[in-house]
């Protein structure tokens, strides 16, 4: 039809002229795209080489880890959206092909979460997190305000208002201090003025809404906050007199604890990871070391180099306990093998994963090297109990904040699904540290206020029972998260069974 009337092809020739000038825009905007994708091409490889001049170091520092997840989440879908997918669907197909082998957006809020727990467990300043220290070691890039504002919309959208207003005021910070803006100013105000609200800071979310309202006066949301906040403020401004914006109170903003977490013994926790000294030992003059053989033909020729850590209950550090060539032979043997660790849920008798246990573990049996028969053998030969019973050498991984809070390595008597008859209750715990940890990563005692520190090589040792059987509370301890670096430790549970001789009854039930 449209070719039977002059008009109408008048119209189709505008159209033309509009085409070619779409086609031209188009152009232009896929010629900005390209070049901004050789600078995202150029950034990866930058990255790429750096990080890899040095991997155990560069992924060890916990900041590292979290812009690499997020590289490959958050920042992966913006140039995907906003770069690749415009008429590149090779590009896409190809990309896309390499998609099983990165993080999901599980693995972002992951780190992310590890990022602010390491945050509170160590009393990290926001800002210097930001600048990539932490406790002395630095090396991670600096974060930009984008970096903190994902940080903070994580925290947001867990109901965590507390880490929310921490990075937001960050990202504010450094958005100040950016030559090319990295975060939308308006969109983090937007978050940090309804946070601030939730911690209960009304009058700052008002000023900050008003200042939201300057950037983009027709804001859909902060007009109704703004008239909400006003609302709530009405009478109480009435009553002081107060002018608007001048002497606003101190910010308030109070971590969100669940009830476990208020309480004494998780702060006793985290003291303990931070090294703080909460319960002084009035027995440390008396802690002696040795080097111990007990007589043992193999420990004869090696014997171990035995310090006491903590006498009542008794807690034994051992020196050269592995050697590098065993340690390298237990990682290699657990790493295909390493899982996500389990936690037994007390009602259901279960086993799952749980956010206060999180590592990764491997369990590796006797007959599959000669080197885990030998280090079996020499824990058989310094603690003189005996292995029928015990459980598998377990390998666990410690990533970035990996941790296990506070927990008794034996079962209560509430949890008899635990443990049979057969082999009765953990009475011991052997644990080896098979790496060095830059910063964090303590195992601490907390009612005996006793932590140690990992030393790659060296072990710790303790009864879980008193002689009678019964569970020794004072051994409840935890893994504290690793900071920087990660941790490796091997650990061998040795049970009742068997060592009803060797380990005998004394006169009360408690000793
Ligand atoms: O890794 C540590 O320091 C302690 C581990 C622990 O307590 C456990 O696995 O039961
Ligand atoms: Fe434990």
């Amino acid at each position: 039809e449209v070719f039977t009337s002059l008009s109408d092809l008048q119209k189709v020739l505008l159209t033309e002229k509009d085409i070619a000038l779409e086609i031209k825009s188009h152009i232009e905007m896929e010629e900005e795209r390209l070049k901004r994708l050789k600078k995202v091409a150029e950034d990866y490889e930058r990255h790429s080489q750096e990080a890899l001049s040095d991997i155990e170091k560069h992924l060890g520092n916990p900041v590292n880890a979290y812009l690499l997840v997020k590289r490959f989440t958050i920042d992966w879908e913006r140039i995907v959206d906003g770069l690749v997918k415009a008429n590149s669907t090779d590009l896409i197909a190809r990309l896309h092909n390499r998609g099983s082998e990165f993080p999901v957006q599980e693995d972002f809020e992951g780190a992310a979460t590890a990022l602010l727990r390491l945050q509170d467990t160590y009393n990290l300043p926001t800002a210097q997190i930001a600048k990539g220290e932490l406790q002395g070691v630095k090396n991670s890039p600096e974060m930009t305000a984008e970096d903190c504002f994902e940080l903070g919309r994580t925290a947001y959208n867990a109901g965590d208002y507390y880490h929310c207003i921490l990075w937001m005021e960050e990202a504010l910070n450094t958005l100040d201090t950016e030559v090319n803006k990295t975060a939308d100013r308006a969109l983090t105000i937007d978050y940090l003025a309804y946070s601030l609200y939730r911690q209960g800071n009304v009058e700052h979310a008002r000023k900050l809404t008003k200042q939201l309202l300057e950037l983009d006066p027709n804001h859909p949301r902060a007009v109704n906050n703004l008239r909400y906040y006003e609302k709530l403020l009405e009478t109480a401004d009435q009553e002081k007199k107060r002018g608007e914006e001048e002497d606003l109170p101190e910010i308030q903003n109070q971590r969100l604890l669940d009830d476990y977490r208020k309480g004494q013994e998780f702060k006793q926790y985290e003291a303990l990871c931070r090294g703080e000294d909460i319960i002084p030992d009035p027995n440390k003059h008396k802690l002696k070391c040795r080097y111990t053989h007990n007589n043992r033909p193999n420990l004869l020729l090696r014997p171990l180099k035995e310090e006491e850590a903590f006498l009542d209950p008794r807690i034994l550090f051992y020196h050269n306990m592995l050697s590098d060539f065993e340690i390298e032979t237990i990682k290699r043997l657990a790493a295909p093998k390493l899982k996500r660790a389990t936690v037994q849920n007390v009602y259901t008798g279960q086993l799952e994963p749980a956010f206060y246990r999180i590592s990764k573990s491997a369990w590796l049996k006797e007959d599959e090297d000669a080197v885990i028969k030998r280090v079996n053998q020499r824990i058989k030969d310094v603690t003189q109990l005996d292995m029928t019973m015990a459980e598998d050498l377990q390998v666990a991984n410690y990533g970035i904040g990996g941790h296990y809070e506070p927990h008794f390595d034996f079962a209560r008597k509430q949890e008899e699904t635990a443990f049979d008859y057969i082999h009765g209750n953990r009475i011991a715990t052997w644990l080896n540290y098979m790496s060095d940890v830059t910063a964090g990563g303590a195992t601490v005692f907390i009612p005996i206020g006793v932590k140690v520190f990992p030393k790659k090589g060296s072990a710790v040792f303790w009864h879980n029972l008193y002689r009678s059987g019964e569970g020794d509370f004072r051994t409840r301890h935890a893994a504290c998260p690793v900071l920087v670096g990660q941790k490796w430790v091997s650990n061998k549970w040795i049970h009742e069974r068997g060592n009803e001789l060797v380990r005998t009854c004394g006169l009360s039930p408690y000793e």
